[in-house]
């Protein structure tokens, strides 16, 4: 998978070469390459954003450095074109689905935006050329695109064939698996500080240690997600529906 990101802070992505994204993009499993938008500005201070017509605070990104930016990236008369991924706050919800979707693509672009966004045209024009998805991380506010773009990359990457060492534990994670939250993990020492390991984990019986781990599972969506048990139990009521 080929990765361009466009931002101002094209540094505050060096974080994608460590850990398991690093060790996937020196495998050849990523080809990633980090752009700086400014390379796109032609005046003297290197301007890229500019006052909102209509008026409020903040600023807005110019239209022409990403347009400059986008078409170097991706010429519209390339092969090929990615898709393009554009963070905001008001973008549909990231989702572990979308990651799985996201990971089938063979080229991801990303526009880090700052200031109060991107100019609308420019997720306009390049929308007749390649898919756009404006995508939030969750319904709070950061300073640009840049964190976005460290959560999608990781959660995309780490579902890649050959990324993490164990594919078996992707199937087993809150929001990929049956739709629970994941139960609670304990290793070494059986007790720390005066909290013990339940004594189910030591048993070896593998019949009572799912049904564990699985009420478990049950007992912290109902405490923390409701909203996840509510679609869980709409699910399995239907299941149980096609079995009768
Ligand atoms: C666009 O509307 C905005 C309104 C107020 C502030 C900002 C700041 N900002 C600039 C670019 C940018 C890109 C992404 C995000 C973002 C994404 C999520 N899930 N939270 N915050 C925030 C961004 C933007």
């Amino acid at each position: 998978m080929r990765l361009d990101v466009v931002s101002i802070f094209p540094e505050y992505l060096a974080a994608l070469d460590l850990s398991l994204v690093g060790k996937a993009a020196k495998s050849g499993l990523l080809d990633v390459h980090l752009h700086d938008l400014r390379e796109w500005t032609y005046d003297r201070h290197r301007t890229v954003d500019d006052t909102p017509y209509g008026g409020g605070a903040g600023m807005v990104m110019k239209p022409d450095p990403w347009g400059e930016a986008l078409d170097a990236v991706a010429p519209a008369a390339g092969p090929s074109q990615p898709r393009l991924i554009v963070p905001t706050p008001a973008g549909r919800p990231f989702t572990q689905e979308l990651a799985y979707e996201l990971a089938d693509e063979p080229w991801l672009a990303f526009a880090c935006g700052r200031y109060e966004g991107i100019d609308a045209r420019v997720a306009a024009h390049a929308a007749e050329r390649m898919r756009v998805d404006e995508i939030s991380v969750g319904d709070y506010v950061l300073n640009g695109g840049e964190v976005a773009v460290l959560v999608i990359v990781e959660a995309v990457a780490r579902l890649l064939p050959g990324v993490i060492g164990n594919p078996a534990s992707l199937a087993e994670e809150s929001h990929s698996g049956d739709g629970l939250l994941e139960y609670p993990v304990y290793t070494k020492p059986p007790s720390w500080r005066g909290h013990d390991v339940p004594d189910v984990l030591l048993s070896g019986n593998h019949k009572l240690v799912a049904e564990w781990r699985h009420d478990e599972s049950v007992r912290r969506t109902a405490e923390r997600r409701p909203d996840l048990l509510a679609a869980w139990g709409a699910a399995v009521g239907h299941k149980a529906d096609e079995v009768e």
